[in-house]
């Protein structure tokens, strides 16, 4: 379990109780989790049971969360099911710094949002893919009008920074393979295709285990989505580059990396019934796929050399995300593999 700041029931209750989620009867540490502290709390009001999750966070600040936790809940003001961040009452004293939907627990910035039900779905079949598509499309759309801004903090000037740092604990062949596409992927951020690709805030996390489905509750050809959560890697960035890290996992055979041809189809099918892909992003889906496949073998290297302290920490497999960038390399998917 990734608890790295334990909380007492005794320290969360009293904002449980103060936010109006009622008496909290319960607090269990999550398992699996490598970023965040993570709980799941169960309150008593009016004679109900009501179920949340609430967040330590680790690394981000105060000043980079209310981007997170207001676009969640711009988000499900319009319809996208994801968790809601639950905000203070008007007049309930604030510390410094502190936003309506951020809270402080243990001296770390915490957030408290409704549990989603269902669980997620580890071995997607292409319907899944497709729920999946469907929803990061819709998803994109009703991100257009949310006013605030910032970048996605994973995103190139973060790989131009980290990859000096974990070169020296590489042996020669990975070195030469992460040096070389991060050149390629300056070049490509470069070029004017990518300054035509459309933006605005993505996910950019949106792996098996960011979303949720109800299976028993849909039929085996539809399943039913109930969330996308997770959101504490969101930013502004090109939809395509979302797009790119979703395929990379959904539509991935994991022990290989090679990509799934049925499950990317149905993917991006039920993107492109929602949002069609312009001629840019056309163009540079093998080179978006090969940056979402840097950008997590980056942050694994990272979390793997350069490990935190946690009461129980499994970082994830780097070596994945290099055989995913090297399948990429080797057969790089065209939209016109997609749609033939
Ligand atoms: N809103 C939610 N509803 C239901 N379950 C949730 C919710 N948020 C988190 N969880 C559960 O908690 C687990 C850990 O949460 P999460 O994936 O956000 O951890 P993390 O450490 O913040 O992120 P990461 O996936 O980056 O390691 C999830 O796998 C899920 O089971
Ligand atoms: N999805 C990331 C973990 C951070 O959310 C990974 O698989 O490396």
């Amino acid at each position: 379990m990734a608890v790295f700041t334990p909380v007492p029931e005794t320290d969360a209750a009293p904002l449980f109780k103060a936010l109006g989620l009622g008496r909290l009867k319960a607090l269990q540490g999550i398992e699996g989790g490598i970023e965040n502290t993570n709980f799941f709390a169960t309150t008593e009001r009016e004679g109900a049971e009501h179920e949340w999750v609430l967040t330590l966070f680790e690394r981000l600040t105060h000043a980079q969360l209310p981007f997170y936790l207001h676009l969640m809940k711009h988000l499900a003001q319009r319809g996208i099911p994801v968790p809601e961040p639950q905000a203070k009452p008007e007049g309930m004293r604030r510390r410094p710094g502190e936003d309506e939907l951020l809270h402080t627990l243990r001296g770390k910035p915490a957030a408290i949002v409704n549990r989603l039900r269902g669980k997620s779905v580890l071995a997607p079949a292409p319907a899944h893919c497709a729920a999946v598509g469907g929803m990061l499309a819709r998803m994109h759309l009703a991100g257009r009008d949310y006013g605030r801004s910032q970048p996605n903090l994973r995103g190139l000037p973060w790989w131009n920074e980290t990859v000096p740092v974990v070169l020296p604990h590489l042996a020669t062949g990975e070195a030469a393979l992460l040096q070389a596409e991060l050149a390629y992927q300056n070049h490509v951020a470069a070029s004017s295709a990518w300054a035509a690709l459309p933006r605005g805030p993505v996910h950019a996390d949106l792996f098996r285990d960011n979303v949720m489905f109800d299976d028993e509750a849909g039929a085996p050809d539809a399943p039913r989505l109930t969330g996308f959560f997770d959101f504490y890697f969101a930013g502004v960035d090109a939809w395509l580059f979302d797009l790119a890290v979703t395929l990379n996992d959904w539509a991935t055979d994991l022990p290989t990396g090679a990509l799934d041809l049925p499950r990317a189809r149905a993917l991006v099918a039920a993107y492109q019934a929602e949002r069609a892909l312009t001629q840019a992003e056309r163009d540079l889906l093998p080179a978006m796929l090969r940056a979402g496949a840097l950008r997590f073998w980056l942050s694994r290297l990272w979390d793997w050399h350069l490990p935190r302290q946690a009461s129980l920490l499994k970082p994830h497999d780097p070596a994945h995300f290099e055989r995913v960038l090297r399948q990429r390399l080797a057969q790089p998917l065209t939209m016109a593999a997609l749609e033939s």
